[in-house]
Protein backbone atom coordinates (compact mmCIF):
# COMPACT_ATOMS: atom_id res chain seq x y z
CA UNK A 1 0.00 0.00 0.00
CA UNK A 2 1.35 4.14 -0.97
CA UNK A 3 1.28 5.81 2.13
CA UNK A 4 -1.74 7.41 0.80
CA UNK A 5 -3.67 4.58 0.83
CA UNK A 6 -2.86 3.46 4.65
CA UNK A 7 -3.83 7.14 5.49
CA UNK A 8 -7.27 6.46 3.78
CA UNK A 9 -7.41 3.08 5.21
CA UNK A 10 -6.93 4.64 8.66
CA UNK A 11 -9.53 6.87 8.05
CA UNK A 12 -12.22 4.23 6.78
CA UNK A 13 -11.81 2.16 9.80
CA UNK A 14 -12.02 5.43 12.49
CA UNK A 15 -15.00 5.93 11.13
CA UNK A 16 -15.76 2.02 11.61
CA UNK A 17 -14.86 2.36 15.27
CA UNK A 18 -16.73 5.53 15.73
CA UNK A 19 -19.82 3.90 14.36
CA UNK A 20 -19.27 0.69 16.30
CA UNK A 21 -20.18 -0.72 19.86
CA UNK A 22 -17.34 -3.32 19.59
CA UNK A 23 -13.46 -2.49 20.82
CA UNK A 24 -11.17 -0.57 18.42
CA UNK A 25 -8.83 -4.09 18.04
CA UNK A 26 -11.78 -5.98 16.96
CA UNK A 27 -12.33 -3.60 14.71
CA UNK A 28 -9.59 -3.15 12.78
CA UNK A 29 -8.94 -7.02 12.94
CA UNK A 30 -12.43 -7.06 10.84
CA UNK A 31 -11.44 -4.20 8.71
CA UNK A 32 -8.36 -5.91 7.75
CA UNK A 33 -10.23 -9.69 7.03
CA UNK A 34 -11.88 -6.96 3.92
CA UNK A 35 -8.32 -6.07 3.60
CA UNK A 36 -6.41 -9.05 2.33
CA UNK A 37 -4.34 -7.06 0.26
CA UNK A 38 -3.06 -5.39 3.23
CA UNK A 39 0.60 -6.61 4.28
CA UNK A 40 2.01 -6.90 8.23
CA UNK A 41 3.91 -3.54 7.45
CA UNK A 42 0.48 -1.75 6.08
CA UNK A 43 -1.17 -3.40 9.25
CA UNK A 44 0.76 -1.84 11.78
CA UNK A 45 1.25 1.14 10.16
CA UNK A 46 -2.12 1.80 9.88
CA UNK A 47 -2.94 0.49 13.44
CA UNK A 48 -0.40 2.90 14.07
CA UNK A 49 -2.59 5.61 12.75
CA UNK A 50 -5.50 5.17 14.07
CA UNK A 51 -4.33 4.65 17.88
CA UNK A 52 -2.23 7.87 17.74
CA UNK A 53 -6.08 9.81 16.18
CA UNK A 54 -7.45 7.54 19.55
CA UNK A 55 -4.92 8.60 21.59
CA UNK A 56 -5.12 12.44 21.26
CA UNK A 57 -8.70 13.16 20.89
CA UNK A 58 -10.73 12.58 24.03
CA UNK A 59 -13.70 13.50 22.05
CA UNK A 60 -15.35 11.13 19.82
CA UNK A 61 -14.12 13.55 16.56
CA UNK A 62 -16.89 14.33 13.51
CA UNK A 63 -15.23 11.79 11.23
CA UNK A 64 -11.64 9.73 11.03
CA UNK A 65 -11.27 12.57 8.19
CA UNK A 66 -11.50 15.22 10.81
CA UNK A 67 -9.19 13.26 13.04
CA UNK A 68 -6.44 12.67 10.56
CA UNK A 69 -6.53 15.80 9.00
CA UNK A 70 -6.00 17.74 12.72
CA UNK A 71 -2.71 15.11 12.81
CA UNK A 72 -1.75 16.15 9.75
CA UNK A 73 -2.29 19.70 10.49
CA UNK A 74 1.07 19.35 12.65
CA UNK A 75 2.82 16.71 10.62
CA UNK A 76 4.00 17.58 7.36
CA UNK A 77 4.62 13.66 6.27
CA UNK A 78 1.46 13.13 7.43
CA UNK A 79 -0.27 16.13 5.40
CA UNK A 80 1.46 14.87 2.29
CA UNK A 81 -0.53 11.42 1.97
CA UNK A 82 -3.86 13.53 1.33
CA UNK A 83 -2.49 14.04 -2.30
CA UNK A 84 -5.88 13.08 -3.86
CA UNK A 85 -4.33 9.80 -5.43
CA UNK A 86 -6.50 6.69 -6.35
CA UNK A 87 -6.30 5.26 -3.21
CA UNK A 88 -5.31 8.11 -1.02
CA UNK A 89 -7.97 10.28 0.51
CA UNK A 90 -8.57 13.74 -1.13
CA UNK A 91 -6.35 16.67 -0.70
CA UNK A 92 -6.90 18.65 2.77
CA UNK A 93 -9.09 21.98 2.58
CA UNK A 94 -8.08 24.33 5.07
CA UNK A 95 -11.99 25.48 6.31
CA UNK A 96 -12.65 21.43 6.35
CA UNK A 97 -13.94 20.26 9.95
CA UNK A 98 -10.71 19.58 12.15
CA UNK A 99 -10.95 17.53 15.60
CA UNK A 100 -10.31 19.66 18.25
CA UNK A 101 -9.84 19.37 22.15
CA UNK A 102 -7.89 17.40 24.62
CA UNK A 103 -6.94 14.02 25.43
CA UNK A 104 -9.76 13.38 27.72
CA UNK A 105 -13.25 15.07 27.58
CA UNK A 106 -13.43 17.98 29.70
CA UNK A 107 -16.73 16.17 31.97
CA UNK A 108 -14.18 13.01 32.60
CA UNK A 109 -10.97 14.78 32.94
CA UNK A 110 -12.75 17.12 36.33
CA UNK A 111 -13.61 13.69 37.60
CA UNK A 112 -10.44 11.76 37.40
CA UNK A 113 -8.37 11.48 40.47
CA UNK A 114 -5.14 11.42 38.51
CA UNK A 115 -4.26 12.19 34.86
CA UNK A 116 -5.20 9.16 33.09
CA UNK A 117 -2.54 7.37 31.69
CA UNK A 118 -3.25 6.72 27.87
CA UNK A 119 0.32 4.99 27.40
CA UNK A 120 0.89 1.51 26.08
CA UNK A 121 0.20 -0.79 29.33
CA UNK A 122 3.06 -3.41 29.75
CA UNK A 123 1.77 -7.60 29.63
CA UNK A 124 1.45 -9.53 32.56
CA UNK A 125 1.24 -12.87 32.59
CA UNK A 126 -0.08 -15.36 35.42
CA UNK A 127 1.49 -18.28 36.02
CA UNK A 128 -1.34 -21.00 37.18
CA UNK A 129 -0.36 -22.48 40.10
CA UNK A 130 -2.19 -25.76 39.49
CA UNK A 131 0.21 -26.55 36.39
CA UNK A 132 3.47 -24.87 37.09
CA UNK A 133 5.61 -22.70 39.60
CA UNK A 134 7.19 -19.44 38.27
CA UNK A 135 10.52 -21.10 38.41
CA UNK A 136 9.65 -23.11 36.07
CA UNK A 137 7.54 -20.71 33.56
CA UNK A 138 10.09 -18.00 33.97
CA UNK A 139 12.87 -19.15 31.78
CA UNK A 140 10.88 -19.36 28.86
CA UNK A 141 10.47 -15.82 29.41
CA UNK A 142 13.39 -14.54 30.06
CA UNK A 143 13.00 -10.20 29.52
CA UNK A 144 9.97 -10.72 32.04
CA UNK A 145 9.87 -9.43 35.55
CA UNK A 146 8.62 -11.26 38.39
CA UNK A 147 5.63 -8.78 40.09
CA UNK A 148 3.41 -10.18 42.76
CA UNK A 149 3.94 -13.80 43.50
CA UNK A 150 2.85 -15.43 40.44
CA UNK A 151 3.10 -12.60 37.97
CA UNK A 152 5.21 -11.72 34.68
CA UNK A 153 6.37 -8.76 33.48
CA UNK A 154 7.14 -7.83 29.88
CA UNK A 155 7.48 -4.36 28.75
CA UNK A 156 7.84 -5.07 25.07
CA UNK A 157 4.41 -7.68 23.38
CA UNK A 158 4.86 -10.87 22.23
CA UNK A 159 2.44 -13.19 20.90
CA UNK A 160 1.81 -15.11 24.12
CA UNK A 161 -0.85 -17.19 22.84
CA UNK A 162 1.03 -18.71 20.34
CA UNK A 163 3.45 -20.09 23.13
CA UNK A 164 3.30 -23.67 24.17
CA UNK A 165 2.93 -22.31 28.15
CA UNK A 166 -0.18 -20.36 27.16
CA UNK A 167 -1.65 -23.36 24.97
CA UNK A 168 -1.15 -25.70 27.77
CA UNK A 169 -2.75 -23.83 30.56
CA UNK A 170 0.09 -22.69 32.31
CA UNK A 171 0.24 -19.36 31.78
CA UNK A 172 -2.83 -16.51 31.48
CA UNK A 173 -2.04 -12.81 30.07
CA UNK A 174 -3.68 -11.29 33.32
CA UNK A 175 -3.12 -7.68 34.42
CA UNK A 176 -0.99 -7.56 37.90
CA UNK A 177 -4.08 -5.21 39.35
CA UNK A 178 -6.68 -7.77 38.83
CA UNK A 179 -3.72 -10.62 40.03
CA UNK A 180 -4.30 -8.03 43.35
CA UNK A 181 -7.46 -8.12 43.75
CA UNK A 182 -7.78 -12.08 43.58
CA UNK A 183 -5.16 -11.97 46.77
CA UNK A 184 -7.38 -9.26 48.32
CA UNK A 185 -9.89 -12.43 48.01
CA UNK A 186 -7.88 -15.00 50.36
CA UNK A 187 -9.66 -17.03 48.38
CA UNK A 188 -8.48 -21.13 50.29
CA UNK A 189 -9.02 -24.17 49.69
CA UNK A 190 -11.93 -26.45 50.62
CA UNK A 191 -14.56 -22.82 51.11
CA UNK A 192 -16.88 -21.82 49.34
CA UNK A 193 -16.51 -18.69 47.03
CA UNK A 194 -18.66 -17.02 44.98
CA UNK A 195 -17.33 -14.94 42.08
CA UNK A 196 -20.54 -12.97 40.81
CA UNK A 197 -19.60 -11.01 37.94
CA UNK A 198 -17.08 -13.54 36.53
CA UNK A 199 -17.57 -12.61 32.90
CA UNK A 200 -15.39 -14.75 30.66
CA UNK A 201 -13.31 -15.82 33.90
CA UNK A 202 -10.08 -13.69 33.96
CA UNK A 203 -10.56 -13.98 38.07
CA UNK A 204 -12.44 -17.03 38.41
CA UNK A 205 -9.20 -18.51 37.29
CA UNK A 206 -6.61 -17.26 39.33
CA UNK A 207 -9.30 -17.98 42.22
CA UNK A 208 -9.25 -21.78 41.27
CA UNK A 209 -5.53 -21.34 42.25
CA UNK A 210 -5.88 -20.02 45.16
CA UNK A 211 -7.84 -22.97 46.00
CA UNK A 212 -6.04 -25.42 44.92
CA UNK A 213 -9.41 -26.50 43.69
CA UNK A 214 -10.92 -27.77 46.71
CA UNK A 215 -13.76 -26.60 47.98
CA UNK A 216 -16.93 -25.27 45.61
CA UNK A 217 -16.02 -22.32 42.99
CA UNK A 218 -19.49 -20.48 41.38
CA UNK A 219 -18.91 -18.45 38.64
CA UNK A 220 -22.01 -16.24 37.68
CA UNK A 221 -22.37 -13.24 35.22
CA UNK A 222 -25.88 -12.27 33.33
CA UNK A 223 -23.85 -12.50 29.85
CA UNK A 224 -24.55 -15.86 28.01
CA UNK A 225 -21.78 -15.39 25.87
CA UNK A 226 -18.92 -14.28 28.16
CA UNK A 227 -19.87 -17.51 30.28
CA UNK A 228 -19.48 -19.35 27.15
CA UNK A 229 -15.60 -18.07 26.58
CA UNK A 230 -15.36 -19.11 30.18
CA UNK A 231 -15.86 -22.69 29.69
CA UNK A 232 -12.67 -23.77 27.38
CA UNK A 233 -10.42 -21.11 29.87
CA UNK A 234 -11.31 -23.20 32.61
CA UNK A 235 -10.33 -26.52 30.74
CA UNK A 236 -7.46 -25.53 29.50
CA UNK A 237 -6.03 -24.19 33.05
CA UNK A 238 -7.34 -27.53 35.00
CA UNK A 239 -9.66 -24.75 37.06
CA UNK A 240 -12.94 -26.68 38.54
CA UNK A 241 -15.65 -24.24 39.23
CA UNK A 242 -19.83 -24.46 38.87
CA UNK A 243 -20.85 -21.77 35.96
CA UNK A 244 -24.35 -20.32 36.74
CA UNK A 245 -26.12 -17.88 34.14
CA UNK A 246 -28.22 -15.81 35.86
CA UNK A 247 -31.51 -13.99 34.53
CA UNK A 248 -31.29 -10.08 34.98
CA UNK A 249 -33.96 -9.66 37.48
CA UNK A 250 -34.01 -12.89 38.80
CA UNK A 251 -30.71 -12.90 40.03
CA UNK A 252 -31.49 -13.15 43.10
CA UNK A 253 -34.05 -16.08 43.37
CA UNK A 254 -31.24 -18.08 41.45
CA UNK A 255 -28.58 -17.03 43.97
CA UNK A 256 -31.00 -18.11 46.81
CA UNK A 257 -29.77 -21.86 47.36
CA UNK A 258 -26.08 -20.07 48.50
CA UNK A 259 -27.62 -17.76 50.85
CA UNK A 260 -25.29 -17.20 54.07
CA UNK A 261 -22.89 -20.08 52.68
CA UNK A 262 -20.04 -18.28 50.75
CA UNK A 263 -16.90 -17.74 52.63
CA UNK A 264 -15.65 -14.80 49.78
CA UNK A 265 -18.35 -13.44 47.09
CA UNK A 266 -16.19 -11.45 44.66
CA UNK A 267 -17.76 -8.61 42.85
CA UNK A 268 -16.15 -7.05 39.89
CA UNK A 269 -18.97 -5.10 38.96
CA UNK A 270 -19.65 -3.98 35.89
CA UNK A 271 -17.88 -0.40 35.46
CA UNK A 272 -17.00 2.53 32.97
CA UNK A 273 -13.31 1.29 32.64
CA UNK A 274 -11.91 4.24 33.32
CA UNK A 275 -9.05 2.63 34.79
CA UNK A 276 -8.25 0.51 31.21
CA UNK A 277 -8.14 3.27 29.13
CA UNK A 278 -4.26 2.83 28.50
CA UNK A 279 -5.52 -0.71 26.63
CA UNK A 280 -8.85 0.34 25.08
CA UNK A 281 -8.33 4.85 24.96
CA UNK A 282 -11.34 4.29 22.37
CA UNK A 283 -13.75 3.16 24.94
CA UNK A 284 -13.88 7.22 26.39
CA UNK A 285 -15.62 8.38 22.64
CA UNK A 286 -18.59 5.90 24.13
CA UNK A 287 -18.76 7.21 27.94
CA UNK A 288 -20.94 9.45 28.91
CA UNK A 289 -21.84 11.33 32.23
CA UNK A 290 -25.39 9.29 31.93
CA UNK A 291 -23.85 5.74 31.26
CA UNK A 292 -21.64 6.38 34.31
CA UNK A 293 -24.55 6.79 36.21
CA UNK A 294 -26.60 4.31 34.87
CA UNK A 295 -23.44 2.22 35.87
CA UNK A 296 -23.29 3.28 39.69
CA UNK A 297 -27.56 1.93 39.89
CA UNK A 298 -26.35 -1.04 38.19
CA UNK A 299 -23.52 -1.87 41.12
CA UNK A 300 -25.83 -0.92 43.82
CA UNK A 301 -28.03 -3.74 42.38
CA UNK A 302 -25.16 -6.45 41.93
CA UNK A 303 -23.50 -5.69 45.49
CA UNK A 304 -27.43 -5.90 46.82
CA UNK A 305 -27.47 -9.31 45.10
CA UNK A 306 -24.18 -9.89 46.89
CA UNK A 307 -24.59 -9.39 50.41
CA UNK A 308 -26.75 -12.27 51.73
CA UNK A 309 -24.40 -14.97 49.90
CA UNK A 310 -21.82 -13.76 52.51
CA UNK A 311 -22.07 -16.04 55.85
CA UNK A 312 -20.91 -14.80 58.74
CA UNK A 313 -17.50 -13.74 59.13
CA UNK A 314 -16.98 -14.07 55.53
CA UNK A 315 -15.21 -11.52 53.11
CA UNK A 316 -17.06 -9.30 50.50
CA UNK A 317 -14.77 -7.84 48.07
CA UNK A 318 -15.58 -5.07 45.99
CA UNK A 319 -13.60 -4.24 42.68
CA UNK A 320 -14.14 -1.53 39.36
CA UNK A 321 -11.45 -0.96 36.80
CA UNK A 322 -12.28 2.49 37.35
CA UNK A 323 -10.59 5.52 38.66
CA UNK A 324 -14.16 7.30 39.22
CA UNK A 325 -14.96 7.66 42.91
CA UNK A 326 -18.82 7.61 42.48
CA UNK A 327 -18.17 4.07 41.14
CA UNK A 328 -15.29 3.13 43.71
CA UNK A 329 -14.98 4.39 47.27
CA UNK A 330 -18.48 6.10 47.23
CA UNK A 331 -19.84 3.20 46.39
CA UNK A 332 -18.60 1.20 48.97
CA UNK A 333 -19.21 4.24 51.99
CA UNK A 334 -22.84 3.90 50.83
CA UNK A 335 -23.27 0.36 51.93
CA UNK A 336 -21.50 0.38 55.29
CA UNK A 337 -24.09 3.71 55.65
CA UNK A 338 -26.84 1.40 54.89
CA UNK A 339 -26.22 -1.99 56.52
CA UNK A 340 -25.20 -2.79 59.71
CA UNK A 341 -22.36 -5.24 60.43
CA UNK A 342 -19.78 -4.96 58.00
CA UNK A 343 -16.49 -3.20 58.29
CA UNK A 344 -13.69 -2.44 56.20
CA UNK A 345 -10.46 -4.97 56.06
CA UNK A 346 -6.60 -2.96 55.28
CA UNK A 347 -5.60 -4.12 52.09
CA UNK A 348 -1.95 -4.44 52.02
CA UNK A 349 -1.05 -2.33 48.52
CA UNK A 350 -2.12 0.53 46.85
CA UNK A 351 -3.16 3.74 48.36
CA UNK A 352 -6.19 4.36 50.72
CA UNK A 353 -9.28 5.94 49.65
CA UNK A 354 -12.33 5.39 52.34
CA UNK A 355 -13.14 1.81 52.58
CA UNK A 356 -10.45 0.33 50.54
CA UNK A 357 -7.49 1.65 48.02
CA UNK A 358 -6.78 2.52 44.51
CA UNK A 359 -4.26 1.55 42.10
CA UNK A 360 -3.36 3.39 39.53
CA UNK A 361 -0.73 3.08 36.26
CA UNK A 362 1.22 5.82 36.93
CA UNK A 363 2.25 4.59 40.72
CA UNK A 364 1.54 0.83 40.92
CA UNK A 365 2.07 0.71 37.36
CA UNK A 366 -1.24 -1.66 36.98
CA UNK A 367 -4.34 -0.61 35.49
CA UNK A 368 -6.83 1.55 37.40
CA UNK A 369 -8.66 -0.25 40.43
CA UNK A 370 -10.68 0.72 43.05
CA UNK A 371 -10.48 -2.58 45.80
CA UNK A 372 -12.36 -3.03 49.03
CA UNK A 373 -12.63 -6.19 51.11
CA UNK A 374 -15.67 -5.73 53.62
CA UNK A 375 -16.06 -8.89 56.60
CA UNK A 376 -19.25 -9.60 57.64
CA UNK A 377 -19.76 -9.67 61.79
CA UNK A 378 -20.32 -13.13 63.00
C1 LIG B 1 -15.80 -6.20 34.88
S1 LIG B 1 -16.75 -7.40 34.10
C2 LIG B 1 -16.14 -8.89 34.83
C3 LIG B 1 -14.78 -9.30 34.39
C4 LIG B 1 -14.35 -10.67 34.91
N1 LIG B 1 -14.55 -10.81 36.34
C5 LIG B 1 -12.90 -10.99 34.59
O1 LIG B 1 -12.05 -11.01 35.48
O2 LIG B 1 -12.63 -11.22 33.39
C6 LIG B 1 -18.31 -7.23 34.84
C7 LIG B 1 -19.29 -8.33 34.54
O3 LIG B 1 -20.49 -8.09 35.28
C8 LIG B 1 -21.52 -8.73 34.58
N2 LIG B 1 -22.84 -8.32 35.11
C9 LIG B 1 -23.59 -7.27 34.78
N3 LIG B 1 -24.74 -7.26 35.48
C10 LIG B 1 -24.71 -8.36 36.28
C11 LIG B 1 -25.63 -8.92 37.22
N4 LIG B 1 -26.80 -8.33 37.48
N5 LIG B 1 -25.28 -10.05 37.86
C12 LIG B 1 -24.08 -10.65 37.59
N6 LIG B 1 -23.18 -10.16 36.70
C13 LIG B 1 -23.50 -9.03 36.05
C14 LIG B 1 -21.24 -8.34 33.15
O4 LIG B 1 -21.89 -9.20 32.25
C15 LIG B 1 -19.72 -8.45 33.10
O5 LIG B 1 -19.31 -9.70 32.61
Amino acid sequence: MTPAARTRTAIELLDAILASQAGADTVIANGFKARRYAGSKDRRAVRELIYRAIRRFGDPPASGRAAMAALADADDVLAATFDGSAYGPAALLPDEPRATGGVMPAWLAARLPDEASLDRAPLDLRVNRLKATRDEVSPLFPDATPVGSDGLRLTDPINVEASDAYRDGRIEVQDFGSQLIVEACAAAPATIVVDLCAGAGGKTLALAAAMRNEGRLIACDTARDRLRRLEPRAQRAGAECEVRLLDGGREAEQLADLEGLADVVLIDAPCSGTGTLRRNPEARWRLTPERVEALVVLQRHVIDLALPLVKPGGALVYAVCSQLREEGAAQVEALLAREAGWSAAPLPFGTADGPGIRLSPQRDGTDGFFVARLIKAC
